[in-house]
């Protein structure tokens, strides 16, 4: 969209000075010898028509004839078809109008300043327009290097924006993830069971916590080594991920070879159900890494299980519930789950 500028008031400069045959010598030159094109047209029902333009004006487009209406010129030329409105801003207005255009002209662009300047007669109606350009051609390349400058800053701003939201992201796995089995940290799991404890206060559903212990774990360290006691965590990390749950269960290491899983909206028959299933898994599992004892070992699991009743409770009573549920697990000879219920 091409945006029209009226100028008010005088030129500038006042050239009154000069005598009627300098004037004529100084426009001759101003006409000749300016690489701006210039050109005078006459005013004509609905158009205007060219009455003379000079060699500047000729050189960017030749069809500025006189005798040619300026719709022609545009139509021909390559030229932005708003350029009439400013003729006839021009004419309305009685006013000197200024504007940019961009024509292409034999496929090269063109960036000029345009002054229309209203000649009156003596009534003061418009009878004639001349027109100057203002070849601002060569500015044209470092504004469309700028504009590329700012698309390429534009790029990569939004690419390392990208690469931080994906940073925060990893950040945000890191800082919530165990880092030897790739379950949920005590961080995590703290976070969500206090989120737990208060949604049961709000719609009093059973919150059940699975505190587990695999059984003599230093026993197997010592037998088989720290890397495959690495292993064997994993391994069990994997058991207990695997079992199909509900998608608000937490299943997180707590720290060492203890780790607990959090099951809201769970009953105490429900989480006693999933203990014994998960308790079966890891006995059930084979851990024989790349072969490097001689026959599959085994281990074992005790499980607490705790569930919240009706009472209000904090999640350190809930814990210290599934604690002591396991201690006595353990005292029971290990391998098994043993209820307590808030
Ligand atoms: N390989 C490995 N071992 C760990 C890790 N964290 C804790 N342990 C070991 O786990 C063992 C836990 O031993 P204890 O707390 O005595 O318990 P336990 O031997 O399992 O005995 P109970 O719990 O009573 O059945 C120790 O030997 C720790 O070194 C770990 O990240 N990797």
């Amino acid at each position: 969209m091409l945006r029209f500028r009226r100028q008010y008031g005088n030129a500038p400069v006042s050239i009154k000075s000069l005598n009627t045959k300098q004037l004529e010598y100084f426009f001759e030159q101003l006409w000749k010898q300016t690489l701006n094109p210039i050109w005078v047209c006459k005013v004509v029902p609905d158009d205007f028509e060219m009455v003379s333009a000079n060699e500047a004006a000729f050189r960017v487009d030749p069809n500025q004839k006189p005798g040619v209406l300026v719709s022609e010129v545009i139509r021909m030329g390559g030229h932005d078809n708003e350029i009439l409105a400013g003729y006839y801003t021009c004419l309305e207005t009685g006013d000197v109008v200024e504007f940019e255009q961009r024509p292409w002209v034999n496929g090269k662009e063109y960036l000029f300043r345009t002054l229309l300047v209203p000649i009156k007669n003596t009534q003061g109606r418009v009878t004639h327009i001349w027109g100057t350009a203002h070849n601002l051609t060569d500015f044209l390349d470092p504004q469309k290097e700028l504009l590329a400058i700012n698309e390429i800053l534009e790029q990569r701003v939004k690419e390392r924006t990208e690469q931080l939201n994906d940073a925060l992201k990893k950040l945000e796995i890191l800082s919530t993830t165990d880092e030897l089995t790739g379950l949920a940290n005590r961080r995590f799991l703290d976070e969500n069971l206090t989120r737990a404890v208060l949604r049961v206060h709000r719609t009093k559903e059973p919150l059940a916590v699975l505190f587990i212990d695999i059984d003599d774990f230093k026993l197997f360290n010592d037998e088989f080594g720290h890397s495959i006691g690495d292993y064997c965590l994993k391994q069990v990390a994997a058991t207990l991920l695997s079992l199909d749950r509900r998608e608000d269960d937490v299943v997180a290491r707590y720290g060492g070879e203890e780790f607990m899983i959090l099951l809201p909206n769970c009953s105490s028959s429900d989480a006693m159900r999933i203990a014994e299933q998960v308790r079966h898994a890891v006995e059930r599992l084979e851990l024989n890494p790349d072969n490097t004892t001689n026959k599959p070992s085994h281990v074992t699991i005790s499980v607490g299980v705790a569930v919240s009743g009706t009472l209000r409770f904090t999640s350190d009573e809930l814990l210290k519930e599934a604690d002591d549920a396991l201690y006595a697990a353990k005292a029971a000879g290990r391998n098994q789950c043993i209820l307590r219920e808030l």
